[in-house]
């Protein structure tokens, strides 16, 4: 049984605002799938109809096989929430937070437990009006985690966490789902879903834009990859270049100080070109870029996404291009 299926959900605002347009969307137990897309894609909008927050214009969505609309009280008992702005009551601790939601889910928590997890033990006798935005946000995870849900819905989970946090939450999502529970994340931090997810499906006005493996999208990409190939100087090199250029999939050449570099339209023609530069020069270094996960998210997005988009803590983090070491 998937965790969420949707057929055909819509959600239309008004005339004129198409939010989410005939999504189609399976998202199987145990998976952690990340939700992307830029600002106004539709994310929010359709986790608020998985919770019956709002109510689709046509289509259905089901979730841990129950109907979204219908059977909303054995989704809530299964699952754990994490909305978007999750609002907490400022003069309730926060154990009385994750206790109050253990009472509502009838679920036998051991509420130190899960504030450990989500390290705020040592705060939990604070009102939460004094929390910081990372302190509510860890909260609201904790909250979420009551009840060991079937499968946890977390809008935007890294808002307002520092990188400790960010990687404390990866560490945590990977743990439940280790343990059987799905986990379906929405984000706009590319990096968090390229070091987290097991698939993502990308939103763009409405629609699903792409549905793969970030290893899956990334083959699909345009664009390919770079390599680089340092080499040990010998005039009669640079003549060659013609020869690299002729390879399939070899977009551009360049040489400069000793150093090929390559553009490449897919990324399994950089061996080729290492082993035809190697034929005729000693290479003693490579370096291979490829596609950033930001440039493919602007592949599908129509470059609506900043290429410097950045989270909560002003980093790019690992969204910017990744650069590894290959040994040819
Ligand atoms: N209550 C509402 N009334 C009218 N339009 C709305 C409403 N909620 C959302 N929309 C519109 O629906 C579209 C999708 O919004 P939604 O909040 O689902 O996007 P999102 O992908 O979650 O964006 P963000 O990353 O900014 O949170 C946007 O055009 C938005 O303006």
């Amino acid at each position: 049984m998937p965790a969420i299926e949707t057929t055909a959900l819509t959600k239309r605002y008004g005339e004129t605002v198409l939010a989410v347009d005939g999504l189609d969307l399976t998202v199987g137990e145990g998976e952690i799938f990340g939700f992307l897309g830029p600002n106004g894609a539709g994310k929010s909008t359709t986790i608020n109809m998985l919770l019956d927050f709002v109510r689709p214009s046509s289509g259905t969505a089901t979730v841990l096989g129950y109907d979204a609309q219908t059977e909303t009280e054995a989704i809530r008992e299964r699952i754990g929430v994490l909305p978007e702005g999750a609002t907490l009551y400022e003069r309730l601790t926060a154990r009385e937070h994750v206790e109050w939601v253990a009472e509502t889910k009838r679920a036998d928590t051991d509420v130190d437990a899960v504030l450990e997890r989500v390290g705020i033990l040592e705060d939990a006798d604070r009102p939460t009006g004094g929390f910081s935005k990372g302190m509510r946000q860890r909260l609201g995870l904790g909250m979420a985690l009551v009840g060991e849900p079937e499968l946890l819905i977390l809008d935007e989970p890294s808002s307002g966490l520092d990188p400790t946090g960010i990687q404390d939450m990866r560490n945590l999502l990977r743990a439940e789902a280790d343990s059987g529970t799905a986990v379906f994340f929405s984000s706009h931090i590319l990096s968090e879903v390229e070091a987290v997810c097991d698939r993502v499906g990308i939103m763009n006005e409405g629609e699903l834009v792409a549905l793969d493996s970030i290893d899956g999208l990334r083959d699909e990409a345009t664009g390919g990859a770079t390599i680089e190939l340092e080499f040990e100087a010998e005039p009669s090199v640079d003549l060659e270049m013609p020869a690299l250029d002729a390879i399939d999939g070899v977009q551009q050449t360049t040489v400069e100080d000793g150093v090929v570099t390559a553009v490449c339209a897919d990324p399994s023609v950089k061996i080729d070109v290492a082993r035809a530069l190697d034929q005729r020069t000693t290479v003693t270094d490579i370096h291979s870029t490829d596609t950033s996960l930001e440039e493919l998210f602007n592949q599908y997005t129509g470059g609506t996404a900043h290429a410097g988009s950045r989270d909560s803590t002003g980093s790019t983090g690992e969204s910017d291009t990744r650069k590894q070491e290959v040994t040819a």
